[in-house]
Parts: C-alpha cells; structure tokens; sequence
C-alpha cells in the first residue's frame, strides 16, 4: 500500500451480471490533490466513487480511504468514515421544504451531538454560507435559488462538517458555462482553504482543467492514462485526444 496516499484503491474489479464495468483498476489520492476521473458516459465513475464509501460493494481488490480498509469496517465505523468524506452529488439532494440554515443544520444532526450543535451550529453554518458566497440566502429554500446557488449550498453542506476528502459527482452537469467557470472555481478554493483532498468525477473539460492537479482517464474499466491535464492535452494516443476533441 501506498503511505502517503489517503485513498488508495487496488486491482478493483465491480460488474452487475455481464456487464464488468470496472477491470483491475486502481488509482491513488494524495493529501489535498484534486483528482479528475474523467471517462465517457457509462464508464463506471459513479459506480467507483460508490465503491469508494461503499454504497456499492467491490467484487475484488481493496479500498483504503484514509488508510482504513473500507471492506473491512462496521456500519458504525463505515458511518464515521462517511462523516468525513463529503459526496456532492449530482442532483444535490438538497430538501426542498426546508430552509438552507435547516438543510446545512440538518447535516450536522447526524454528526454533531446537541451540546455541539447548541454551541456551534449558527457559526459553523454562517461560516459554511459565506465560503459559497450564499449567506444572505439563510432563510431561502432552495426551490427560490437558482441551479449554480442549489450547487453551491450542496457544497456549503459538504463543507460543514470539514471533510477531509470531498467527492464530487459531475459537479458542473447542467449548468451554463459561466456558472460552470463559477463552480470550478469555488471547488479550487475549497482545495486552498481547507486542504481537502478531492476527487472530481466529469466528462467537462473545462471544470477538469480548472479544478484537476491530475487526471485519470478511466477507459475498459481501468485507469488508461494518468497524467496532468496539460500533458493528456499534447498526447498523440487517439482514445485520450478524443476527450479533447
Ligand atoms: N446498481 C446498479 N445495478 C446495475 N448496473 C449498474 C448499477 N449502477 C451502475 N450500473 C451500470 O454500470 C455502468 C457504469 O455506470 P456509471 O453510473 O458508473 O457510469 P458513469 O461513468 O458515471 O456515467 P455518466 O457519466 O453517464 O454518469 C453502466 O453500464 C450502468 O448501467
């Protein structure tokens, strides 16, 4: 195993019936490094980063987040690890019959006990508002925000609870461009802020060559190529120059 790593995934093999969507691929996440996997659609990203915090089980191979074997843990030390790595996912998953202080408290209720959240729930909310550039939208719900401020409250949820990974499921998918540039941008500061470490799963290229340190081509089922952005870019092989095209 790698030491330095913080996710460190080996020989992972994941199919549903005949379908064998993911084939000896492995890949490595290094303290506060965004990574990319970028593949076309039906690859088998979602169904990575699900096998990474477990909501899918592996068939073979191991999985280290945080240099704990996550085939190896309990629901209750699964839980703990989940507090801390954060999912953003595609469609949000924000409640819209609740205010966003509510849905951000809401996260906090799993993981903060109510001595915890009496002392430090405004503040940390405040605090999580204000890193997206929402904080005047407290008493909203997020039916009354637009796409890219639905994004950006998902994130501020992630955030409350300071993970030290955050996963992020096609974080730019159906938004304009600009609002895209927007989103890209906010998940560069979360990196220099925090010091999170990331893994962003996309096929836009512009997030990945904003947000991305690395990228990871996963093609077959396997990491097919691993290098920067700038390097995949030069490349003369025509699978990763399709990407570009
Ligand atoms: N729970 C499941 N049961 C059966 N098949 C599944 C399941 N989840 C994913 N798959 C299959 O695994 C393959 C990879 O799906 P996945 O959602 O990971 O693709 P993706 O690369 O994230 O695609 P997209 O970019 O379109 O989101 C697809 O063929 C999909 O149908």
């Amino acid at each position: 195993m790698n030491d330095e790593a913080i996710i460190d995934v080996r020989h992972l093999y994941k199919s549903f019936g005949d379908n064998h969507v993911l084939r000896d691929f492995s890949m490595t996440l290094a303290p506060a490094e965004n990574l990319a996997v970028l593949g076309k659609s039906g690859s088998g990203k979602s169904v990575l980063i699900k096998c990474i915090v477990r909501l899918l089980p592996l068939d073979q191979g191991s999985i280290e987040v945080l240099h704990e074997d996550v085939g190896a843990l309990d629901l209750d030390q699964l839980d703990e690890l989940r507090a801390r790595v954060g999912f953003l996912f595609q469609s949000n998953a924000l409640y819209d019959s609740m205010t966003v202080r509510e849905n951000l408290e809401f996260s906090l209720r799993r993981h903060w006990n109510a001595a915890q959240r009496k002392r430090g729930a405004d503040a940390a909310v405040l605090e999580a508002l204000t890193d997206v550039g929402l904080a005047h939208t407290v008493d909203m719900t997020p039916a009354e925000l637009s796409g890219g401020m639905r994004k950006r409250i998902a994130l501020a949820r992630t955030l409350i609870l300071r993970p030290s990974i955050i996963l992020y499921d096609e974080p730019t998918t159906g938004l304009d461009p600009i609002t895209s540039r927007e989103i890209s941008q906010l998940i560069v500061s979360v990196q220099q802020k925090y010091k999170t470490a990331s893994i962003i799963i996309s096929h836009d290229m512009h997030c990945i060559d904003i947000t991305a340190n690395r990228v990871i081509m996963l093609i077959d089922g396997k990491s097919y190529a691993n290098d920067t952005y700038a390097n995949l870019r030069k490349s003369a092989d025509a699978r990763i120059q399709e990407f570009f095209d």
